[in-house]
Formats: C-alpha cells, structure tokens, sequence
C-alpha cells in the first residue's frame, strides 16, 4: 500500500486507533479469600480456598516464613516536571531510596521496589488482586473489550507447523481446557478470542509437545506460553520435593528473558493469569536489591520469571534449585541464545540441575529466528514442532513504516519538524507517546536533555540508568508525563506499551532483525502505528535488508532507498552467516537435519491443512513478519 497522508496525519490516525484499546480493564473481583497465615508451602491446588474448605497445609517444604514485612512504603507519585530526573524535591526519586521493596507492578502506579511484593498483601497473607492495579489513567482505555485485535485479518494468516504429529489448532479458548479459574482470568483480561499464535501454540503446548514459535511482534506470545504454564502447574500432581537446604526452592516452571523490563511485564502478565488459580508467580532480575528477590522466593514459587544473570547467582548460592522444573519458556530465545547471553543460557539449562529435554517440556518464542540460533535452540529440544505464524494482515495494515534520508548533522532538527508536526496535528500526550531509538546511552541522555530544553519532554532508558530509573522512566512515559522515551536498544525487545503511536529510528540499527523488533513496539494486538527511520550514508548495509522488508510489507519504498540497496555490498537479503533474514522457516527444511516429521501447512483458520503460500518453500525467503 503506498499511503499519501502525511506521517502526522499518520500518528494521528494511530493515535486515534490507540484510545480506547490498550490494557484491559480492571473487573476481576479483589481476593477476598484468606491464604495461610504462615509461609508454608501450600500446593497450588489447595491455595485459595475459602476458609471452610481448606485442607490442611502439608508440612513446610521451604524454611519458616521471615518475619512479616514492613507496612507498604508509601507510593511515589509520578513526575511533575519536564522528566523523571527533576521535580523531586533534588532527589531523582520521589519515593525514599531505601525502599526497595518492589511493588508487584510498574504500569504508572506506586514507584520504585515500594510497597506490595510479588502479589501478595503481606500484612494481610491475600493475593493481591493485579487487575485492581490498574491506575485510572489506564482504566481510561480498558472500559472496552480487548477486541482492538484485527481478527479480520487473522483469518488468512499464513501458518507453518512443522514435526511429528502436530496438534490441530482451536477457534476459541473455550475449546481447551485450560481449567475454570485461568478461563476466569481469560475473561477478566477481555481476551475474546485467541490470537493466531495462541490458536496453534496453545494445543501444542497442552499436549506436552516442545515448541519453537515465531509470530509477529505484539501478537499474544506472552500468553501462548503463560497458559499451558499455569494449566499445567493447576492440574499437574505434585511430586515430592527433594531436600536439599531448607532455603532452597524448587520452581515448577522457568521464564527466562533478556531484559530486566520484559522480565516485570511477563511477571505482571502471568501474575493476571494466575490470579486465584493457587499458582504463585515470582520474579528475580538484577540491578534490584536480591535481599527482597530472596523473601520473595522462600514465600513459594511455581513459576520464576528471571533474567538468566540474576538467576545465575541465585543458582550459585543454591537458593533456587532447577530439579523440578517441568517446564522452560525462552522468551525473545533468538536473544538469548545471541552471542550475549548463550554462555549463560548453557549454564542454567545444560550444567545447573535442570531435568533435560523430553523429561521438561521447552517453549522458545520469538519474533524473529535466524536459523543458526535455531540450529543452537535445538540442543534444548526435543522432537519439536516448529511454528511460524505470519503476521496479521499486511504491515502496511498495523505498521506504516517511513526512511528518510536524513544526515547526521541534521537528525535533531529533522527530530524536532517531526514533534512540532506531529503536536500540529494535536497527536500528543498520552494517547501518542513517541519512542525514539538511539544507537548510544550518551547519545539517548543528550538528546533527552537537548528535547527537554526544547519544550518536549523527554525521559531515557539505557544500560547506564539505575534499575529504578529505568523503571521510573517507563512509568512517566507510559503514564504520558513525559511522553517522548529516547532508548537503546533495551526497550527493543518485548515492551508492550499501550499508545505507542510513532516508534523512531533516529539511529538505525545494524541488524534488520533489531529494527523488526524496534518498530514492534507500535501497531501492536492489531492497533497500528508509524515508524520513521532516519537512513543516511552510515546505514549502507541496512540499505538492501531494509528495502527488502518494505517491500514485502508493500511499503513505500523511496527510490533513493532502492538505489542505495542495489549499490550495496551486502550481497543481498541474508544477514549473519547466509541465513534467511527472519528464520521464520523451519531450519530442518534446509538442513542435512531431518527427523523425518511430518509437516503441516494451514493457509488459513478454518482450512485445516492446506498449502500456504506464505511459508511453503519455492526459493525466497519467509518471514514471520510478513
Ligand atoms: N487473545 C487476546 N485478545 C486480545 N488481546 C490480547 C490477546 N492476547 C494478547 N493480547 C494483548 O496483546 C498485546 C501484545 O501481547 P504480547 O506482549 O504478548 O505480544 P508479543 O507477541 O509477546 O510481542 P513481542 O514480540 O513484541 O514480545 C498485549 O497487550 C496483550 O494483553
């Protein structure tokens, strides 16, 4: 589609498609049950009960429960001036630094680690209810149903699923039995219908299959893993616990993501999920004081969501065990099993405790997968179904993307047109919040400075801030007070914010497959949104991939674009070693690897198994993207 408006116009449009979707509302009833007043360990089957019903708790499985905590710090309030660094009183924090409790949430309420932990009230021993957490801002847009989601566009969605005996994908949520109190949570959450993703990685989780998933960004992923996670931890019997310290814990499930941010989201997310199912979510990530991770853990835990350096030293200091863990989520696995964080990886899943592949179930997800990380995924396999879900429509749909050659000389004015255009159009404010994408943390702070001194405020995220700065960043972004968030690429990867309506790339990254997950952040669960992209001379091997992908999302691609890709050297659509740019195609295709499965190919919802033409071979390359 090759669109006319202009790209204020465009954040408009998203801006206007943004209100009145976002996050679900808040409906669920507060917990009013009463859990044990002791920290001993309950199964989860048994947690929640009313009083009358209750069973005795089995005898304590984890140490005595520490003293009570203190009573809930204050919450902080959020930022009143320009961004989060002023406006408290000299303090960069408006809540007292050493509380460092952190707060089940982040989503622009309460502040820093302060006040309930974990979901759980500890003054009280109840369940803190998380869809009571939802500020009033929030509440703004959730009134309506989570129907934003394009399901139109859904139906004709290309989808490969490929190994030995692939479970048929399900029309509704109705038609698994994911158990009454996760259905409930479903219902709270305003998920209608399952998205693409959730349609085929749900059965096939649910059937104790392994899975490597690719599907687009903003797609419903979380919940494709979270549900047969929590489902299977309600239903699952409990074996015994072996001794191993009395302050040991033994996990169920494990969630591990790349980044601190993603690991609250999916925590949050699951502890939705697993609201007054029993099933006790936690979550451990670094730059946070681990003291609180600790008690937070001896507390119980079925599922851990962690970054795998945090949990890496909880795992030396024997303070969680991996024996028992029945299921592995990689979330972003492409990520993780990325140069950076492979060693690491290794360690937890191949050298520490953990059961190996085909006694624990192992779920990797992701948007993107280059086939050589698929080559190293599969050492965590076994006998896997390989799951490629197109994305929704056409990007051009959900995404418009825009390059404009711009020199680095003048990226800040050509910034600033965009802003004064984009506030022309009276695209501003919570409803259109604009994240820009810088390639340095030096670089993401001067322009923040340079945007607040200009009139726009601005807040930054990047690997230099404090864990708690970063958190108080994205609050005052989300909650719109500061609603420009200059960021590395730590906020690439998985942030689902509500009201992204313009994602800008003011520095491009090197790798086609970062700018697919940048741009991810906008036009998400079927919203759509803008991407701008400054290109100039410095980004010549981004130029061919770049335009490829436009292509195949039937954007404008600009000539000088299409020139500047013929000219390049990059010897054409493949990045890393050779591979196709998404992987969104099962490697044991293509490879001297083959197992033999067999495969199946779904053209749309209701047609079963027909020949795809997104994913079925012929030359070219595929994508999830696309
Ligand atoms: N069945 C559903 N119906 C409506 N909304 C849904 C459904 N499933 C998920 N969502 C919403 O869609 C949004 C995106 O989901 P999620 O963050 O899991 O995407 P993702 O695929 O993990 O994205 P990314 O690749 O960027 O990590 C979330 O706000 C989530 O609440």
């Amino acid at each position: 589609m090759t669109t006319k408006t202009s790209w204020a116009d465009l954040a408009a449009n998203s801006a206007a498609e943004n209100v009145g979707s976002g996050f679900p509302a808040s409906n669920g009833a507060v917990g009013t049950t009463s859990a044990p007043s002791r920290a001993t360990y309950v199964p989860p089957h048994l947690r929640n009960r009313r009083p009358s019903s209750d069973a005795p708790a089995p005898a304590p499985a984890t140490a005595p429960a520490p003293a009570p905590a203190p009573a809930p710090a204050p919450a902080q309030t959020g930022p009143a001036a320009s961004n989060d660094r002023s406006g408290h009183g000299g303090s960069r924090w408006g809540g007292p630094r050493n509380e460092y409790i952190r707060s089940g949430n982040t989503g622009g309420r309460g502040g820093g680690w302060g006040g309930r932990s974990a979901g759980w009230d500890r003054g009280r021993e109840q369940e803190v209810n998380p869809f009571a957490e939802e500020d009033g801002t929030e509440q703004a847009f959730c009134e309506h149903e989570n129907t934003g989601i394009n399901f139109d566009a859904y139906e004709d969605i290309p989808v490969e699923a490929r190994g030995d005996d692939v479970p048929p994908p399900v029309n509704t949520f109705a038609e698994i039995d994911l158990g009454e109190a996760l259905n409930l949570n479903i219902r709270r959450c305003k998920y209608v219908k399952p998205t693409p993703v959730q349609r085929y990685a749900i059965p096939i989780s649910l059937a104790g299959r392994d899975l490597m998933a690719c599907a687009q960004t903003g797609s419903g992923k979380t919940a494709a893993f979270c549900f047969p996670i929590i489902s299977g931890i309600m239903k699952g019997a409990l074996p015994q616990r072996p001794f191993r310290g009395a302050r040991t814990v033994y996990p169920r499930a494990l969630i591990l993501s790349p980044t601190r941010e993603l690991s609250v989201q999916i925590h949050e997310e699951a502890r939705k999920f697993s609201y007054q199912t029993g099933v006790k979510v936690v979550v451990a990530y670094g730059g946070a004081p681990i003291n609180q991770q600790l008690r937070e853990l001896e507390r119980g835990v079925d599922i851990l969501v962690a970054t795998p350096g945090r949990l890496v030293d909880l795992l030396e200091r024997a303070r969680v065990s991996l024996q028992m863990i029945r299921y592995l989520a990689l979330d972003e696995a492409d990520r993780m099993l990325d140069m950076g964080f492979e060693p690491q990886i290794r360690k937890i899943v191949e050298q520490m405790d953990m059961p190996p592949p085909g006694v624990r179930q192992t779920m990797l997800f992701s948007a993107t997968f280059p086939k050589e990380i698929q080559r190293l995924a599969s050492d965590f396999l076994s006998n896997y179904i390989f799951l490629a879900v197109g994305r929704v429509g056409s990007s051009t749909d959900l995404i418009v993307q825009r390059v404009e050659f711009v020199h680095e000389s003048d990226k800040r004015s050509h910034l600033m047109d965009l802003l004064h255009a984009q506030r022309a159009n009276g695209v501003q404010g919570k409803q259109a919040l604009t994240l820009v994408f810088v390639e340095t943390k030096k670089g993401a702070d001067s322009l923040e400075h340079w945007l607040c001194t200009n009139s726009f405020p601005a807040t930054t995220i990047h690997g230099d801030r404090s864990q708690q700065e970063r958190e108080q960043a994205l609050r005052s972004f989300k909650s719109g007070a500061t609603p420009i968030l200059v960021a590395t690429d730590v906020a690439a990867r998985g942030l689902d914010i509500p009201h992204v309506a313009h994602v800008v790339n003011f520095d491009l990254p090197n790798d086609i497959d970062d700018y697919v997950h940048r741009i991810g952040r906008t036009g998400r669960a079927g919203k759509t949104g803008l991407a701008t992209a400054f290109f100039n001379e410095n980004n010549g091997s981004l130029a061919r991939p770049l335009a490829d992908l436009m292509q195949e999302a039937n954007q404008e691609v600009p000539a000088w674009l299409s020139r500047f890709a013929a000219r390049s050297s990059f010897g054409g659509r493949n990045r890393r070693s050779g591979g196709v740019r998404f992987g969104a195609r099962d490697f044991r295709r293509d490879s001297s690897f083959n197992r033999g499965g067999s495969d199946n190919y779904y053209g749309n919802s209701s047609s079963g198994y027909s020949a795809s033409g997104g994913y079925g071979g012929g030359g070219g390359y595929t994508s999830a993207w696309d």
